[in-house]
């Protein structure tokens, strides 16, 4: 018999949120720190055990921005396979429902017209997120 050792991969689930406030959609730019240094991102983060992906963009939202939020929509996942782990991310459109944003992990944070989102320079697979909210515009007008 021949045995094989298959590989593990990590699975990451990654609620991010799609803020559109007064016409303009939020952007965040990541530390210089962190994995994907200065590039953009929807807001979210990596769900923890027992979390709903609601509970889990809501957490991450208060925790990064220091605002509540209502979600909208849920638009379709994207994959990104990094080789030794897979992030799926999981958009939502939201509003705010308080407005007072404090920047706890982003290096800035800056708003966009629809139009101009794909302009600033994104992590992986968020142009794939970006077009699912373009088609989601159109459907809704
Ligand atoms: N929130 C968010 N994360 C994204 C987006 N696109 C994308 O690839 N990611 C990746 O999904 C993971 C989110 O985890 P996190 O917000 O807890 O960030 P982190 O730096 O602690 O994660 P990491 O160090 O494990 O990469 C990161 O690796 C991040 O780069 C996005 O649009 N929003």
């Amino acid at each position: 018999m021949i045995e094989t050792l298959v590989p593990v991969k990590l699975v990451v689930r990654v609620p991010c949120a799609i803020i559109e406030h007064q016409g303009k959609i939020l952007a965040g730019q990541r530390s210089p720190f962190l994995s994907f240094p200065l590039k953009w991102e929807f807001p979210g983060g990596k769900q923890e055990e027992n979390e709903t992906d609601e509970q889990t963009l809501e957490r991450e939202i208060m925790e990064e921005l220091g605002v509540e939020i209502h979600i909208i929509d849920k638009l379709p996942v994207t994959i990104i396979d990094q080789g030794w782990r897979e992030i799926i991310l999981v958009p939502f459109v939201c509003s705010l429902k308080t407005e007072n944003i404090v920047l706890t992990e982003h290096e800035q944070i800056i708003w966009l017209e629809p139009d101009d989102l794909q302009s600033l320079d994104w992590t992986d697979g968020d142009l794939g997120i970006i077009q699912n909210y373009y088609q989601y515009l159109a459907v809704k007008k």
